[in-house]
């Protein structure tokens, strides 16, 4: 389901203050049902705190943040979202299958429920192509591989929306193009909306579409080639740049020599 206006999530003026900080500044966006939006920005911009906003784990939360048709934390929301973060929550105790049949049996508790939970058990291992370490135990896994096993309990309820922090950070070349690629599979086969973090800049490619973050502000929603168009830039981190200097051109005097900082910070975190 999406919201009247067609978009699978609604931001207007979203503010989030952590301690003595305001983090969000009062934002807007919106999410495309079906597509994959990238949400893209340096280290420290808000782009987990945007995530934990949009699923309703952020205190502080001002503004208009609706999804899927509702407001942001609604608990109708909670079985239609499936939330990836940067931390993988797995038990390292158990087998892979034992993970996601437990997680499974939450989603889905009862007798009744055993033969649906079984298939989508096996059918989560098998999207993140983990069915050879079904029977391995979470805590021997590589870093990669238990944060595909975080994704696949996210996949089992087959959520609407997935919300991805940063889930391609440490894994090799290989396992991020199968990733992306699956991410796609998921919004081209299932319609599922995607909203993936990354301050990796070239993955920005992979996307639909697009939200450029800096510093708490929106500085761009746009497709990557009609970023890289209206900036004249070869590549989407180029034209990130290209905003960036432009925004502190336009931003009050004294804001340069932090801008400048900014503009070091997303170069090295391109690298
Ligand atoms: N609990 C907190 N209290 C106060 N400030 C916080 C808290 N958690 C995060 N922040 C600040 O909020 C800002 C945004 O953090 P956030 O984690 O959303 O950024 P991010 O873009 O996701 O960064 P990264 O890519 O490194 O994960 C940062 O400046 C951070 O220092």
């Amino acid at each position: 389901m999406m919201n009247s206006s067609g978009v699978a999530v609604l931001a207007r003026g979203l503010t989030v203050v952590r301690g003595d900080r305001t983090v969000l500044r009062g934002i807007d966006f919106t999410v495309t049902p079906g597509r994959i939006t990238g949400l893209l920005g340096p280290s420290g911009c808000g782009k987990s705190t945007l995530m934990r906003a949009l699923v309703g784990t952020q205190a502080h939360v001002t503004g208009t943040l609706d999804v899927l048709g509702r407001p942001a934390g609604d608990a109708a929301l909670r079985s239609r979202i499936g939330y990836v973060t940067q931390a993988p929550s797995v038990y390292d105790d158990l087998t892979v299958r034992q993970n996601l049949e437990y997680f499974a049996s939450v989603l889905e508790p009862g007798r009744r429920h055993r033969d649906a939970r079984q298939e989508h058990v096996g059918r989560a291992i098998a999207d993140v192509d983990l069915v050879s370490h079904a029977d391995s135990l979470a805590g021997r896994l590589s870093g990669g591989q238990r944060s595909r096993v975080s994704l696949a309990v996210a996949l089992l309820g087959t959520p609407e929306l997935l919300v991805l922090d940063e889930p391609t950070v440490g894994l090799d070349p290989v396992l991020r193009r199968d990733l992306w690629d699956l991410f796609h599979r998921l919004a081209d086969e299932r319609g599922t909306t995607i909203l993936v973090s990354s301050h990796v800049m070239d993955e920005a490619e992979r996307c639909h579409r697009l939200l450029l973050m800096r510093e708490g502000e929106i500085l761009a929603e746009d497709t990557p080639d009609d970023l890289r168009f209206r900036t004249r830039s070869e590549t989407v981190e180029a034209a990130f740049l290209h905003l960036v200097d432009q925004a502190d051109a336009r931003g009050p005097a004294g804001d340069a020599r932090q801008g400048t900082a900014q503009t070091d910070a997303i170069q090295e975190n391109a690298r």
